[in-house]
């Protein structure tokens, strides 16, 4: 007991970090991918090489070592040979979900398919040899993985970072099992703590400026902005065809996530909010050392410790 505390308090004050987050801009587009023997342990690896995923250098990176090793745990926990119907989500993480996937082998993924969260993950999907399907073909997911921008003690979550939690919350919801995979970076006891753009808002293109002034002054959220894009002039686009406002609401708030959530989704125009609530049953973030540390709703933490990968 004592041991499992010692453990537990260690590992809040790494939630602590005060590193800075990955900006928007900085998420990249998916890479062609690519399998090859690996000569460490004989199973497939993704080539990371070229286009979008992390590069051989950045994935060597204690960021880049946390997502994979999280993403890893995550997949060799929840991604059963009887799951047929497998949710992606999106971002930086979910490439290294995919990456242990693909090494599960041809013959375990051969009756699978795999459904995407967006154009990321679709390409994911497809260049990585999988069996692309979708939401609409298959309502019930037996299991979604997928990355955050936040994670509180209670597993509620900031997501759209990457502006895709529409198509996100939609295979969240569905799956009879939802998974968390980020670093350590995003594990924190209450939303905002880190990440600071605020709480990303899918709204129709023409209702915006009446959702901001909502926002501004009946959620009492000033400093509400509409996403813009960087190498284009306007507004980023979702994949969609929908805006985006992020929403800072003051930490006090950022406690009660799902009382934001009711209220701003009330707002005439908005299509999705950025806060999952009481949706993951769990979330794996890969620590700094190699650990990976997993949590539960109500359940104390559990730190796996670094493996020979
Ligand atoms: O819209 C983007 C998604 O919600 C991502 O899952 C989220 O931003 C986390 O992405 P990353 O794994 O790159 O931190």
């Amino acid at each position: 007991m004592l041991l499992s505390l010692k453990r537990v308090s260690l590992t809040f004050r790494r939630y602590t970090s005060t590193m800075p987050l990955p900006s928007y801009s900085s998420t990249p587009l998916p890479p062609p991918l690519s399998t090859h023997p690996s000569a460490d342990d004989g199973k497939p690896k993704i080539d990371m090489e070229g286009g979008s995923l992390p590069s051989p250098e950045a994935s060597k990176s204690s960021v880049e070592q946390a997502k994979r090793f999280a993403a890893w745990e995550a997949v060799d926990r929840h991604v059963l040979p009887s799951h047929k119907i497998i949710g992606i989500g999106s971002g930086s993480t979910v490439p290294y979900v995919v990456e242990r996937i693909v090494q599960q082998g041809d013959e375990r993924n051969k009756d699978r398919v795999f459904l995407p969260t967006g154009f990321q993950s679709r390409e994911l999907i497809v260049s990585s040899g999988l069996n692309l399907g979708d939401v609409d073909q298959y309502p019930t997911i037996d299991v979604t993985l997928d990355g955050a921008d936040e994670v509180d003690h209670k597993l509620n979550c900031i997501k759209g970072g990457g502006a895709c939690h529409l198509r996100e919350k939609v295979l969240a919801e569905a799956a009879k099992t939802f998974i968390l995979v980020a670093d350590y970076r995003k594990n924190v006891q209450y939303l905002g703590t880190n990440f600071k753009p605020g709480v990303p808002i899918e709204v129709v293109p023409f209702a915006y400026a009446k959702v901001l002034q909502n926002l501004r002054h009946i959620l009492d959220c000033p400093k509400a902005n509409l996403r813009m894009a960087v190498a284009k002039a306007g507004p980023v686009v979702t994949d969609n065809g929908n805006f985006i406002i992020d929403a800072p609401f003051d930490q006090e708030r950022m406690k009660e996530p799902y009382t934001i959530m009711a209220q701003i989704k009330m707002l005439t125009g908005v299509v999705e909010v950025g806060l999952f609530c009481h949706m993951a049953q769990a979330a794996y973030f890969g620590n700094e050392d190699g650990s990976v540390t997993a949590r539960r709703v109500d359940e104390l933490p559990e730190v796996i410790p670094a493996k020979t990968q």
